[in-house]
């Protein structure tokens, strides 16, 4: 470890998957580099975002499938849940996600400076930061990846309301729970807390959950949900206040001039994602913020002080683990060598783990019609033959196409392995694949991966190219 008062030729402040990639990417290219932390190596992706909330959804995916082993034959008792072991299970694998991160060993071997748990950076002035944990470090450059956190409303009683994050640190299931925001962060603890047997209620603003998800998504995870008990309140008004209750809190919200009451063991809050910027002191370094207060970047992802980039989260654009870490290695290419490199165009896959998965990749139907003359054809997994072997015939894989050159212009999917098979779709259209292309491809059977076959060779037959057809 280098003293307080070190200059460095590169600070990154921040160790998420931004932060980390960045401070590789320095280190790589012979800087001197230090990298910054206020919590712990891994960010929140690894502590408090998907590497945990994958861990819960597994919790719950394995409950479903005991409850499946007598459609097979397999006699079991009824599976029970017991929250404080599933916890301990959480934190060994988070533990092991930080510790066995080969990034981690790179990054020593490369020489970086680490500073972990080193409490709030902040800018003394533009080339010069101070921890809470009283380093003092500086720098000629500095990449500023200090993600987001969960936004909060301006309500009375928001401080009787939880975040995602409360969900590692309860001692129990609550029996009851109101999820307020229907994107990723409230579709995801909604779904897991059902399947743990919470009562959950799900409050969306907007007319459909995930709404930047294709239309028929949205429609197939709400019915989805609502077969599997959560109450899906979709358009149900706005929030006036939180308060407390003997057992718990209650919401009182307001629709069309009318009053209404919710009340639950806990409220989880999801509705969106702010930058972590208040305790950086970004005006001491001349840095600005939007009106949102992301971090406003060029496309060099230089900031307006321009020494200073920002990279990830903080940034304000795609909030995902994999766009975050093309942002640090570019991010830190040119604080390194100067201006030269901007981000590659790239498909962004999106998913989540909720029960039943969803994801997607490129535009949706409505969206490509906008732009596109376009084909679009749907298989529905109680036609394929992996889904009927295991039991898990909902869902859908939708494919979008180009009808002038027959290139996909966005695939999305709900259902059993939703996620992996989408990937599928990412890498066929970052290669300029032509639908019957794909379809040609022998892929094995059953597969849920035959799945997409199975759709690429429906959209051929429709764009009367007869001459494939797909197993699955
Ligand atoms: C519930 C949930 C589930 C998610 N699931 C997925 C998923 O399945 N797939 C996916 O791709 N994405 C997922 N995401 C999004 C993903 O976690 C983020 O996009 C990603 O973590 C962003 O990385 P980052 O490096 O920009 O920031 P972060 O991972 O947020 O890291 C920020 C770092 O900055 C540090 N920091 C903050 N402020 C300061 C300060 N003032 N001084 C010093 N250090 C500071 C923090 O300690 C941390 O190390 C999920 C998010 C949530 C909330
Ligand atoms: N599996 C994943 O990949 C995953 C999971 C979770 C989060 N994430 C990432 O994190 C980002 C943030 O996700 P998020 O779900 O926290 O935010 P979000 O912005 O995606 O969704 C929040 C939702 O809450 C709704 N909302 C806003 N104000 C509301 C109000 N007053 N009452 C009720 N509803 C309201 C919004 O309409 C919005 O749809 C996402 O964009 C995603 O990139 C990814």
């Amino acid at each position: 470890m280098t003293n307080s008062g070190a200059r460095f030729d590169v600070i990154i402040i921040g160790a998420g998957p931004a932060g980390v990639v960045a401070a590789l990417r320095a280190g790589d290219l012979g800087a001197r580099t230090a990298l910054i932390s206020r919590g712990e190596f891994g960010g929140m992706a690894a502590n408090d975002g998907p590497v945990p909330v994958r861990t819960l959804a597994h919790a719950a995916r394995l409950l479903r499938d005991a409850r499946q082993l007598g459609q097979y034959g397999i006699t079991i008792n009824e599976p029970s849940l017991d929250y404080d072991r599933l916890l301990v299970r959480v934190r060994e694998v988070t533990r092991d996600v930080r510790t066995c991160s080969s990034w981690r060993e790179q990054i020593k071997s490369l020489g970086v400076s680490v500073y972990e748990c080193a409490g709030d950076v902040q800018f003394v002035d533009s080339h010069t930061i101070e921890s809470g944990s009283g380093l003092r470090l500086e720098a000629k450059s500095f990449v500023i990846c200090t993600g987001g956190s969960s936004r909060r409303l301006d309500v009375p009683g928001f401080e009787f309301t939880n975040t995602h994050s409360d969900a590692w640190s309860l001692s129990s299931v609550p029996s009851s729970m109101l999820v307020i925001g229907g994107g990723a962060t409230g579709a995801q603890v909604a779904s897991v807390f059902n399947a743990f047997g919470s009562r959950v209620q799900l409050f969306h603003r907007g007319p459909r959950i995930l709404p930047t998800e294709d239309e028929d998504i949205s429609a197939a995870v709400a019915s989805a949900f609502r077969s599997a008990g959560i109450e899906v309140q979709e358009n149900f008004g706005e929030i006036e206040s939180f308060e407390k209750t003997p057992n718990g809190v209650r919401m009182n919200y307001c629709k069309d001039g009318v009053r209404y009451q919710a009340e639950a063991s806990l409220a989880v809050v999801a509705i969106g994602w702010q930058a972590n910027t208040a305790a950086l002191r970004l005006q001491a370094a001349g840095v600005e913020t939007d009106s949102k207060g992301f971090i406003v970047v060029d496309e060099y992802l230089r900031t307006t002080s321009p020494h200073i980039l920002a990279a990830g989260d903080v940034t304000g654009r795609l909030l995902l683990v994999p766009p975050a870490i093309q942002d640090g290695f570019v991010a830190a290419t040119n604080a390194v060598r100067g201006p030269m490199t901007t981000l590659p165009e790239a498909v962004n896959p999106i998913g989540s783990f909720t029960d039943p998965e969803y994801a997607q990749v490129g535009m949706t139907e409505s969206q490509a019609r906008a732009t596109h003359d376009v084909l679009a054809s749907t298989i529905h997994f109680d036609t394929t033959t992996r889904t009927i072997i295991d039991g898990r015939t909902f869902g859908f894989c939708k494919l979008v196409v180009d009808r002038a050159t027959h290139k996909l212009l966005g695939c999305h999917v709900v259902g059993e392995r939703a996620v992996e098979i989408t990937q599928l779709a990412a890498i066929a259209m970052t290669a300029g694949m032509r639908v019957d292309e794909v379809a040609r491809v022998p892929l094995s059977f059953p597969t849920y991966a035959g799945i997409f076959g199975r759709v690429a060779a429906s959209v051929t037959r429709h764009l009367n190219q007869q001459e494939t057809w797909q197993a699955n």
